[in-house]
């Protein structure tokens, strides 16, 4: 199946650069001049660097050329993009089936991107989302990485994780969209909050509480919501957990760092330069706690830095000096 990938950042391009490793693959991204430069270079120098392209990787200027040579459509955009990108290529989409690897949620509503995208797609094509404990940089470098691909269309899922498939990547299927959403989405939250830790020099002990206390806040928000616990506790939950929470390479982790030295989230944003999808997400899935009367102190207390309530420092102890109760309630 012939994917065009809409989006030309780090992730957008490490998974064209996977999809060519077994067959032509259409690299779309807006900016021009950027797309000049990497159809020069045959490598994406700002976000991946001095790593070259497959042989079978088109980089295509043109969103209407990029969705009529294809057979199956992957946006992989900002989730504050993936509305306006959906719209703007519903008229072009036809029957061709849709995928994406965005993780957070449509900022302001809240709404899982699957909803946005049943909203304005509807239920024309078959839809599935890419989601799991995948760095760009190392997919891009061709090193062993397992993700999942959750769809409700189980034959599109199937599709979808043979065009990934090969020596080095392996797609296992889900049925659980919700799931699926929510794990990586609530990561990046927790991936913030273990950075903060870690830049405030907290330990490994901490860091420990954090990801184990912070799955245990993901599981309940995601009981009342309906996901299986296993999805949770698989692929894309614990196992990105696992990745944003540890590895350097996570953007969220690194604004935590940056937070937990003491510095601004607009200096850290400058120093990044990429997307950083924890800090608009940290709201929605408070949104949703509230909505669902779910108690995530860890979410709550990173919210309260990001907004400027609470230093870092008071966040710890208002943590720490909860009252003591049962580990599992
Ligand atoms: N980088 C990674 O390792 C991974 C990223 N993701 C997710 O993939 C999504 C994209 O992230 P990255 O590629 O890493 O971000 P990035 O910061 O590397 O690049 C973002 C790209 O989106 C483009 N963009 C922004 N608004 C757009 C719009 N309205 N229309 C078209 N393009 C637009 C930008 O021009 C830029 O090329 C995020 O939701 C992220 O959480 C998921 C797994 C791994
Ligand atoms: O989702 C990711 C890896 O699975 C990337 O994480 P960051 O967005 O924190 O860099």
């Amino acid at each position: 199946m012939k994917f065009a990938v809409l989006g030309a950042g780090s992730w957008g391009t490490a998974l064209a650069m996977q999809l060519a490793r077994n067959g032509d693959t259409i690299l779309w991204g807006r900016d021009q001049a950027a797309m000049a430069a990497m159809q020069q270079t045959r490598s994406n120098e700002r976000y991946l660097p001095g790593i070259r392209f497959p042989g079978k990787l088109i980089v295509e200027a043109n969103l209407e050329q990029a969705i009529s040579h294809c057979e199956a459509v992957l946006v992989v955009c900002p989730s504050h993009a993936f509305g306006d990108i959906l719209k703007k290529i519903k008229p072009l989409l036809g029957d061709r089936p849709l995928a994406w690897a965005s993780k957070g949620f449509e900022p302001g509503t809240g709404r899982f991107l699957h909803e946005v995208a049943d909203e304005i797609i509807g239920d024309q094509v078959p839809m599935a989302l890419v989601t799991g404990p995948s760095f760009a940089k190392d997919v891009a470098m061709n090193k062993p990485t397992l993700v999942a691909v959750a769809s409700s269309h189980k034959e599109f899922a199937k599709q979808v994780s043979w065009a990934l498939r090969s020596d080095n990547f392996r797609a296992y299927i889900s049925e659980d969209v919700i799931g699926a959403e929510l794990g990586g989405a609530v990561k990046n939250v927790l991936a913030l909050a273990t950075g903060i830790a870690d830049g405030m020099q907290l330990g490994d002990n901490t860091r420990a509480a954090l990801m184990t206390r912070g799955m245990a806040e993901m599981m309940r928000l995601g009981e009342a919501l309906g996901c299986k616990p296993e999805t949770l506790m698989g692929l894309s939950g614990l196992g990105d957990l696992v990745l944003t929470s540890t590895g350097d390479l996570s953007r969220n982790r690194r604004m935590g760092l940056a937070l937990g030295r003491g510095e601004s989230i607009e200096s850290a944003k400058q120093t990044i330069g990429q997307v950083v999808e924890g800090i608009g997400t940290t709201d929605e899935v408070m949104r949703l706690a509230k909505k669902h009367d779910i108690d995530m102190p860890i979410t709550e207390h990173v919210w309260k830095v990001v907004h400027g309530e609470l230093t870092t420092v008071e966040a710890l102890t208002a943590l720490m000096g909860r009252d003591l109760r049962p580990e599992f309630d």
